[in-house]
Formats: structure tokens, sequence, C-alpha cells
């Protein structure tokens, strides 16, 4: 299978002269094409830095990343900006909804910007994507009067809406009470299983069960990974007890 992503020798510092912390130290990360990928690590060990890089959300300080056979480096801003609105999702702990919109137009705004005309069309795909995600009937709600859980819901519908070839979220169930992330991650694996990849961060085994292919993370480098078969439905606690097991064998 090809690579969506294919990160080389990755170093990320943050600031400079004497306040200088370094993120990511020469990491190498491989996500192919349709894999579900989770990334674990303790507090500060590069998690969010490695998916803000790899979704060209930030830049690097060294080494490579490509999105297929696109190094993101040598894109211009506004190129990269495409690449991004049209073929990546992201999603975060707390979706960053504009509050003078509704749910609907919210979930519309990156296909709006990305100056798509065919509004009909465009209605359409997001009124399935409520339907798919059990928010549709909310489309008129302010984001203010609909719950945390539907309101990522409405974040991930965000995030799909332009049909990204691949979706990065970090702790999308983070802020969700249990019943609420476990019915967020079965979504996320419907995704997946529909042909979108996915780089998922999260500090919770649980939530990493979902995955196919676990990267630990320590220190700014992936430290040991785990492959999982594809997640059917079955077997969760065996594979969150085999994930705890390799944390603990790696000391996180
Ligand atoms: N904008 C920034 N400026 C300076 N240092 C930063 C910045 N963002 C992150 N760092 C530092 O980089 C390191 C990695 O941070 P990162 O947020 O990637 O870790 P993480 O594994 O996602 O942590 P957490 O689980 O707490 O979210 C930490 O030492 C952090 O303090």
């Amino acid at each position: 299978m090809e690579n969506i992503i294919t990160g080389k020798n990755i170093v990320k510092i943050y600031g400079n002269g004497t306040e200088q912390t370094k993120a990511l130290d020469m990491v190498n990360v491989e996500i192919k094409k349709g894999e579900f990928v989770a990334v674990m690590g303790p507090s500060g060990s590069g998690k969010s830095t490695l998916l803000f890089i790899l979704s060209g959300m930030d830049d690097i300080s060294d080494g490579s990343v490509k999105f297929g056979d696109t190094e993101l480096s040598k894109l211009r801003e506004n190129e990269l900006a495409d690449v991004r609105r049209t073929k990546m999702g992201v999603i975060f702990q707390q979706p960053t909804m504009l509050k003078n919109l509704n749910l609907l137009d919210n979930i519309l705004l990156p296909a709006v910007r990305d100056g798509k005309k065919d509004t009909v069309a465009l209605g359409q795909r997001a009124k399935a994507l409520m339907q798919k995600t059990g928010i549709d009937g909310l489309e008129n709600r302010d984001i203010t009067e609909v719950s945390g859980g539907q309101l990522q819901r409405a974040g991930i519908c965000r995030a799909l809406i332009n049909a990204p070839e691949i979706l990065f979220a970090d702790e999308p169930t983070g802020a969700l009470n249990s019943k609420s992330a476990e019915e967020i991650m079965g979504l996320l694996v419907g995704i997946n299983r529909e042909g979108t990849s996915i780089l998922l961060v999260t500090h919770d085994a649980k939530i990493a069960a979902y995955a196919d292919r676990i990267l630990f993370t320590k220190d700014g480098n992936i430290v040991s990974e785990l492959p999982l078969q594809k997640f059917n439905g079955k077997d969760m606690e065996a594979r969150t007890e085999k994930i705890l097991a390799q944390m603990a064998a790696v000391g996180i």
C-alpha cells in the first residue's frame, strides 16, 4: 500500500536563543493509505507536535514531510492551505465553531471557503454527514444549544465536508463522557472503513485500541510501535491490554 504520509528525520524546535525546546528529535514515520494510526505517549512527549507537523499546520525545523508525493515544505503558503483544506480534515478535543453561525453553516464553512459553487450538492452532503453522525435535525441550532458530543459530531462533519483523504484527530474524545467517546470512536472506525486514513492522538489506551497500529512517543521520538488487527467490533479488552503491556514495557 502507498504511503499517504511519509516523515523523515523530522526535527521540531520551538523557541529561539536559550529558550529552545526540541519537541521532535529525528522522527521517522509512515502512514499508509487507508490506515488508522494512533499516537500515544506521556504528556510533553511530542504527540500534538507530530500531528501539527504531519498535517502542515506547523512547519518543521529539519527533515521532510510528504503528503503522497508532495513535500509540504516546498509548497507556497496558498498551495499548502489548499492541500490542507481539500485533502485533510482536522478535529480537536474542543471543536472551534463560529458563534454567529448555526451548526449547518459551521459544517459548510470549509467548503464555502473552498469556493464550491454547487450549493445543492453541498447541502446534500452536509445533510448526509449529519445523518451519519446522528445530528440531523440540529441544522439550525446555535452552537451553544447542543451537547459536547453533538458539537464533536458537527466537528467531524465539518472535517469531512470536503471529503479529505486523511483525518487528523487530536484527543477528539478528551472532553466527552465514556458513552459519547465510544460513539465517536465508532464513527471514526466507520469513516476509516470507507477509505479515509486517520491519525489519532490520545493518552487513553481504550481509545487507541480502535486503531490498526499504535505509535508510542517518548522525549520527542517514536520509541516503539504495535500493529493490531483491524478493529472488528470485538476483543476490545484484549487490544487494550496489549497496548497497556507495551506501554509498560517501554516505560511510558
Ligand atoms: N508552541 C510551543 N512553544 C514552545 N514549546 C512548545 C510549544 N508547543 C509544545 N511545546 C513543547 O514541546 C514539547 C512537546 O509538546 P506536545 O504538545 O507536542 O506534547 P504532547 O505529547 O502532545 O503533550 P500532551 O499530552 O500534554 O498534550 C513539550 O515540551 C512542550 O512544552
